[in-house]
């Protein structure tokens, strides 16, 4: 077995491989340009790829026969859940979440006592986030940690109710405000946060208007919530609380939830949300406040490290494909007409990816993760002359981060360096560059195209959410609020290979998720669409 190369604070071994922390995670599949090399400190010559395990804190030797254990026991206290009993010492008491009593054929109450109902779910609980056993680095996908990809397990918490909890559901005020861009179904987990802090009997409950900034704008008040009141929201996109982007310092929105007397924090968002949930949570600890502070991951781009699927991004999957089907519907009913979709996705293409596969009509597909060029023999505009020239037709899907991300690919467009409130940058519009570049293409070698651009951007967020992510909602917002009365803070509800789990916020912030080009599903694509390497 080839030995590893110890790095301070992270971890790398001998063989192209990948190693599991959230950093490798996000690195996963965007291997060219993102991961260091680690230089053999005799030779100065490059050993392997090498990548920073931003929170592990074991350095492993492969040599070493305890490894295994080492890296289990790093994993453990990494996945491990921030309590509110981590620095107070408090008394659980028993929970007022009741699975509900069935009754017998004769009306009468089943005798069972609830401990054995089996509906709790044991702190001890564990689910498993990785379940392929890859033989070899080079299987598809692969994610090693030593290099002979020997199997680990790695267990992360069982979310859902517990038969403890640490808050009086009497003297609860509970909070929920949602940050960064529309999603679908905000509104349907905003909904379930509300029904089941009721069920405990929790009667203090408000929404945070228009995001952070609700917590110290004047004149945004907070808005009380009952399950009367948001009964029907989930029946329309948005966010019934309004959503924004910046906003306050975390000192302030924490002398806010101070001021206001807020003991839960629910807060719905993206990457940008997660990171200061953390910030408020580890600021709450600072003040020694007994607040729990619990996360739902929202976003339409799908970038959340980790777990499988953020709420939104399958209803976002399901509009872009109609726009898809649209621009395949005008191009060909069009005399050589070119159809041509740019959907959403900061900097990673899940979204084009998943409306190319699930259309079945693209013929190219374009995501940041992986280079491309537009001009040259190999280029994107070379190839879109042969699918003229021999099916009289064609449509392409592009990213819109796709050739503006430089530490993924080559770039082909400057950014402006213009940031939005939130610091996130703001990208140049890939959409029309393409749709110029190929008139322009076209006219000079004298072929006539007829493009047709659908941009539906904000449309694929606007929507309310479709039966698939009204469920997820469903269990992330019920299972959020079972988490903060089981003492958890700095949490994140979300769903990891089929199973609902809670994760610590810090392992899913580091840096967002990306399309593994080496990947299977990325290859499904290209078997679909049928395009070449653009290189
Ligand atoms: N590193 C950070 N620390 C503290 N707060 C942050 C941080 N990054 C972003 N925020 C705050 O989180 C909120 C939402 O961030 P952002 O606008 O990036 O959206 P997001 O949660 O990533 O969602 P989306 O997927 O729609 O982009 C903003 O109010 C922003 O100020
Ligand atoms: O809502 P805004 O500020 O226009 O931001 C758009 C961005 O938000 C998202 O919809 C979600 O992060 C991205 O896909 C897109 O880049
Ligand atoms: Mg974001």
């Amino acid at each position: 077995m080839a030995a590893a190369v110890k790095t301070s604070g992270g971890f790398c071994n001998t063989q192209q491989q990948w190693l599991h922390s959230t950093r490798d995670l996000f690195l996963h599949g965007s291997t060219r340009s993102n991961a260091k090399e680690c230089k053999s400190k005799k030779t100065k010559k490059p050993t392997s790829l090498c990548v920073k395990a931003t929170s592990a804190k074991v350095e492993l030797d492969f040599n070493d026969p305890s490894w295994k254990q080492k890296f289990q026991e790093d994993w453990d206290n990494r996945f491990n859940l921030p309590r509110i009993t981590d620095i107070y010492d408090l008394k659980p008491r028993p929970t007022t979440f009741s699975l509900k009593k069935q009754r017998t054929p004769t009306g009468d109450e089943d005798s069972t006592p609830m401990d054995m109902w089996n509906g709790y779910v044991n702190n001890d609980d564990r689910a498993l986030m990785k379940v392929i056993k890859y033989s070899s680095p080079t299987s598809a996908g692969a994610e090693c940690i030593d290099p002979d990809c020997s199997w680990v397990e790695q267990w992360v918490h069982r979310a859902g109710p517990r038969k403890d909890i640490y808050y009086e559901p009497n003297e609860v005020k509970a909070a929920i405000v949602t940050c960064g861009g529309l999603c679908p179904g905000l509104n349907d987990v905003i909904r379930q946060v509300v029904f089941t802090l009721e069920t405990y009997g929790v009667k203090n409950i408000v929404g945070i208007p228009f995001g952070f900034r609700g917590f110290f704008e004047k004149g945004l008040k907070e808005m009380p919530l009952s399950r009367n009141l948001v009964e029907n929201i989930n029946l329309a996109g948005g966010s019934f609380l309004g959503v924004s982007r910046g906003g306050p310092k975390t000192s302030e929105i924490v002398d806010s939830i101070q001021a206001r007397r807020i003991d839960m924090l629910f807060v719905l968002g993206g990457n940008g949300t997660h990171a200061g949930a953390n910030a408020i949570h580890d600021e709450c600890r600072k003040r020694k406040l007994k607040v729990s502070v619990v996360a739902v991951p929202k976003t339409i781009d799908n970038d959340i490290p980790l777990m499988d699927k953020t709420f939104g991004f399958d209803t976002a999957v399901e509009e872009a494909q109609r726009a898809i089907n649209s621009a395949y519907i005008e191009a060909r009913s069009a005399y050589h007409g070119i159809g041509l979709v740019k959907l959403m996705g900061r900097s990673s293409g899940f979204i084009a990816m998943h409306a190319s596969l699930s259309s079945g009509q693209v013929d190219v597909c374009l995501i940041p993760e992986v280079s491309f060029a537009l001009d040259g023999e190999y280029g994107v505009l070379q190839h879109l002359e042969q699918l003229i020239k021999n099916k009289g037709f064609c449509v392409v899907c592009v990213a819109e981060a796709a050739g503006q991300v430089s530490e993924l690919s080559v770039e082909l467009l400057q950014n402006s360096g213009a940031t939005d409130a939130s610091g996130n940058a703001i990208l140049s519009d890939i959409g029309v560059h393409m749709q110029q570049k190929i008139k322009t293409h076209f006219k000079g070698i004298g072929v006539h195209a007829d493009i047709k651009y659908i941009d539906p951007t904000y449309m694929v967020r606007a929507c309310r959410a479709n039966a698939s992510d009204a469920i997820l909602c469903t269990v992330l917002g019920q299972n959020a609020v079972h988490g903060a009365f089981a003492g958890f803070s700095g949490i994140t509800s979300c769903i990891c290979n089929t199973h609902y789990v809670y994760l610590p916020v810090t392992q899913v912030i580091t840096a967002p998720k990306r399309v593994n080009h080496k990947g299977r599903m990325w290859h499904r694509c290209l078997t679909s669409t049928g395009q070449p390497d653009f290189r």
